[in-house]
């Protein structure tokens, strides 16, 4: 992408924020409105009471239209059509101009789209393939209190599948929760692929994300699988004419299009979670957050949820975060995170995490069944590690 474009991408999401914001203003100021004048209809106030209303209300709307000018994002289209005429036909160059050129012409079209809908339907656009970024995050419950998350920095690539780990307490959950906006840090920042996360474009930001919780039984709210399904659609304001097709799209990916006129309740937990996902899925975010999302489930529904999540990593088109106690589940990980009284102790492959099994055992972590066996032949002179699964160790075991 060029500067300029960048430019215009980032301008882009600033544009549809400061809709938003005014969005928000102007509704205010037109329920005071009402307000005033019914109040004045029954005779409880003066005209005058009426009349600041009224005036307030068209300041701000004069303001809303000052925002909604989009003739910067119209002259980077005329701008990149320049560029593009300049260059010869044949040469390499033109291509690449020309692609400059769709692009601004993409982003002049959004910043239409953006002024009709006030800056509420759009998503952020995506300023870098960092999906996640936290520099120096601390937050505590209380003022006085100890830091439950203490000072977490790390950087997250886009399709990467990051397993957080950490005993009891040790700070998993405090650290989902700022993640997905439900807790401000006190101190330090977060980016989302690029933006800065504030107070102001929190409701943005979650759009990115999908987000799958422990117990299966708290996440359903339709009498079918296609309702529960289409109920977060319903609050995206997705068209109807597009939620069957989206529907039935996601609940394949967590193989359950047999089931969607079945009810929820019904089904076996692994496959009630599986339809949590298929939730998830159905908004298309670019991050997924599984919060102890196998935890009350019995060994077959782990299983059956754990495939999906390797699937999904396999796709590499979702960023995956799972906070997990399952040991297990980290050989899955391209990278785990692992939490220590609020701070991330380390960060790295699960084979880096796994060859410090006596810092494991020291912050009280147990090693996952597998490598227990791999540790185990090991001392006996089996040079073996490394395996992701059981099968695989025993392939391992047979080639020595
Ligand atoms: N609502 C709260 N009010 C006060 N302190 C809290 C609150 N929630 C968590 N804490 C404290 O913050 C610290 C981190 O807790 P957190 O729940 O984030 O850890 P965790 O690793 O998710 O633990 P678990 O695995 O048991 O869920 C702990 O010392 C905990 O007691």
């Amino acid at each position: 992408m060029s500067s300029t474009n960048l430019n215009a991408t980032e301008k882009l999401n600033e544009f549809r924020l400061k809709l938003n914001e005014h969005n928000d203003k102007l509704i205010r100021a037109s329920q005071k409105m009402i307000i005033a004048r019914s109040k004045f209809s029954r005779r409880e106030v003066e005209i005058d009471f009426v009349k600041s209303a009224e005036n307030e209300y068209k300041i701000i709307k004069k303001d809303f239209k000052e925002v909604s000018d989009n003739s910067f994002f119209f002259e980077n289209v005329k701008k990149a059509k320049e560029e593009l005429k300049k260059a010869s036909k044949n040469s390499k160059e033109y291509w690449k101009l020309f692609e400059e050129y769709k692009l601004a012409v993409f982003l002049y079209k959004e910043s239409k789209v953006a002024i009709k809908d006030r800056g509420h339907g759009g998503l952020l656009s995506k300023l870098s393939q960092t999906a996640l970024k936290l520099d120096k995050i601390k937050f505590r419950y209380r003022e006085g209190h100890p830091f439950a998350v203490n000072g977490v920095s790390v950087e997250i690539k886009h399709g990467d599948y990051i397993a957080i780990i950490g005993h009891n307490g040790s700070g998993k959950s405090t650290l989902s929760k700022i993640i997905i906006g439900v807790l401000q840090p006190t101190n330090g920042s977060i980016e989302v692929y690029g933006n800065k996360v504030t107070r102001n474009n929190i409701n943005m930001i979650r759009k990115f994300l999908g987000i799958v919780f422990q117990n299966p039984d708290n996440q359903f709210i339709g009498s079918t699988v296609r309702d529960d399904i289409a109920f977060g659609l319903e609050n995206r304001r997705i068209a109807p004419s597009k939620m069957a097709d989206i529907i039935v799209k996601s609940a394949k990916k967590v193989r359950m299009e047999e089931f969607l006129d079945h009810e929820p309740l019904m089904l076996s937990g692994g496959q009630k979670q599986r339809v949590a996902i298929a939730s998830a899925l159905a908004l298309s975010p670019d991050i997924l957050i599984f919060d102890e999302a196998t935890s009350m489930l019995d060994p077959k529904g782990k299983n059956e949820v754990k495939e999906i999540m390797v699937e999904l990593k396999n796709t590499r088109e979702k960023t995956i975060f799972s906070i997990t106690h399952d040991m297990d589940e980290i050989l899955n990980a391209d990278k785990v995170m692992v939490m220590n009284k609020g701070e991330l102790v380390k960060f790295g492959s699960p084979k880096e995490i796994l060859s410090e099994k006596e810092f494991l055992r020291s912050i009280h972590l147990d090693i996952p069944f597998v490598a227990q066996i791999e540790e185990a032949l090991q001392n006996e002179g089996l040079k073996i590690s490394g395996s992701a699964n059981l099968e695989e160790l025993v392939k391992n075991i047979c080639q020595k």
